[in-house]
């Protein structure tokens, strides 16, 4: 009885001490039970109620009589009345605050992480594997700016990433707020096609009908509109329809015309900033805002270049930038922050217009730029870039 109790708990580290009693070794379980966090175990088990609290009871004490709690307890006693003391930290553990955690309530979550990094590091690119090597994963959870100039093309980029990761089963939620959702919905589709779909009228409801079947969602909502009226339509599509990414393009139509000064507007930024970080840490979904840069800059961004105070950079897990044009004319994708592992590095990709798609440059691309940077660095005193950095993943 009390082993299959025991057995049902399944927290990693009771596993040592299953093993030594399927044995029947129970002296080594109880030396096992001293030296690990078998209480926080056990309150882990309590709190999901997945056993009940007088059995719960009967494990703790025939495994870990009193004076060993003691031992094992993170708040050591020093009362001589170490039954009561024991009393009062097991009331302590059971009535924990919500927002108060210990490592005991973390443990599963960190052993998941290294044990499994692959399940911990998200839904990865099929169409940008480069982007998998620098970011490790699109994960829930987290807040993603995109800036680029001007028709740079970062509707079009968030477009194919974010139905990129749909077709691998992340329902998505797109709000459109700059341009209009058809048009959005056409461009998607001849990604999803990878063709020029006006060319092909005959496989238009072929591909319409397979596009149709993706758990992707959009909000009807154009420029101007309150960060709270758009929150409140996201918490609707997370709590129906399951929604994981949320693309929001992008924070400037989406908050113009609202405050009097420039002030007012730089205040609002940082309160609708604030609103979709704490949102995306909530609920749990990524979400994914364009904003654009201070100023259409002649040259190549900067992680200051993204519109705002610091707030927006600060409170990002990851900041990309599509810069336009680096050495040799290439554009490329610029990873400037990196939150859950820190590398940055770039992406050089080239345009297609048939299928309104980007790719990675292929290895003879990269060379012929790297020899065009060379050739012109000799001319020049501008900075070279080799073919190995853009490899590497290397920031410029
Ligand atoms: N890398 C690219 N090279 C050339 N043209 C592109 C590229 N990416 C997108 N385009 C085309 O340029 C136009 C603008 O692209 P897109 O709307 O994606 O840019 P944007 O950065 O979102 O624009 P805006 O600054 O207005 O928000 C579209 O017609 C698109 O097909």
């Amino acid at each position: 009885m009390l082993r299959s109790q025991i057995r049902s708990l399944s927290q990693i580290h009771l596993q040592p001490i299953l093993c030594t009693f399927r044995r029947r070794h129970i002296h080594t379980a109880r030396i096992l039970c001293q030296s690990a966090t078998v209480t926080d175990s056990l309150d882990l088990a309590a709190d999901s109620n997945r056993l009940p609290m007088s059995r719960i009871d009967t494990i703790r004490d025939t495994l870990l009589p009193d004076d060993t709690i003691s031992q094992t307890s993170f708040h050591k006693s020093n009362s001589s009345n170490d039954q009561d003391n024991n009393k009062s930290r097991r009331m302590r553990t059971n009535s924990h605050h919500d927002n108060v955690l210990g490592f005991g309530d973390l443990r599963q979550q960190v052993y998941k992480e290294i044990l499994d990094p692959e399940e911990s590091r998200g839904v990865l690119s099929t169409d940008l594997p480069a982007l998998n090597r620098i970011l490790k994963g699109h994960r829930p959870g987290e807040l993603t700016i995109v800036t680029g100039p001007t028709g740079g093309g970062k509707t079009t980029v968030m477009s194919q990433l974010s139905l990129d990761y749909c077709k691998s089963g992340v329902p998505t939620l797109w709000g459109s707020f700059e341009i209009l959702n058809q048009r959005l919905a056409k461009k998607m589709l001849y990604q999803f096609a990878s063709k020029d779909l006006s060319q092909y009228p005959t496989e238009l409801d072929k591909w319409a009908d397979e596009f149709d079947k993706l758990p992707l969602y959009f909000l009807k909502f154009f420029s101007s509109t309150a960060i709270n009226t758009v929150l409140d339509a996201c918490q609707h599509a997370v709590d129906q329809y399951g929604v994981q990414h949320i693309v929001l393009d992008n924070l400037q139509f989406m908050l113009s015309q609202q405050g009097n000064s420039s002030l007012d507007r730089w205040e609002l930024q940082d309160r609708a900033i604030h609103e979709l970080r704490s949102f995306a840490t909530t609920q749990n979904v990524h979400i994914s805002l364009v904003v654009h840069p201070r100023k259409d800059p002649g040259e190549q961004m900067d992680i200051n270049s993204v519109f705002g105070s610091a707030k927006v950079t600060q409170e990002a897990d990851n900041v990309i930038i599509l810069q336009k044009e680096g050495l040799g004319g290439m554009q490329y994708i610029d990873i400037k922050k990196n939150r859950y592992d820190g590398t940055t590095g770039v992406i050089p990709y080239i345009f297609e217009r048939e299928t309104l798609k980007i790719r990675s440059c292929t290895e003879e691309e990269m060379n012929k730029v790297s020899s065009r940077s060379s050739h012109s660095s000799s001319q020049s005193s501008t900075t070279r870039y080799s073919s190995k950095s853009f490899k590497s993943g290397r920031s410029f």
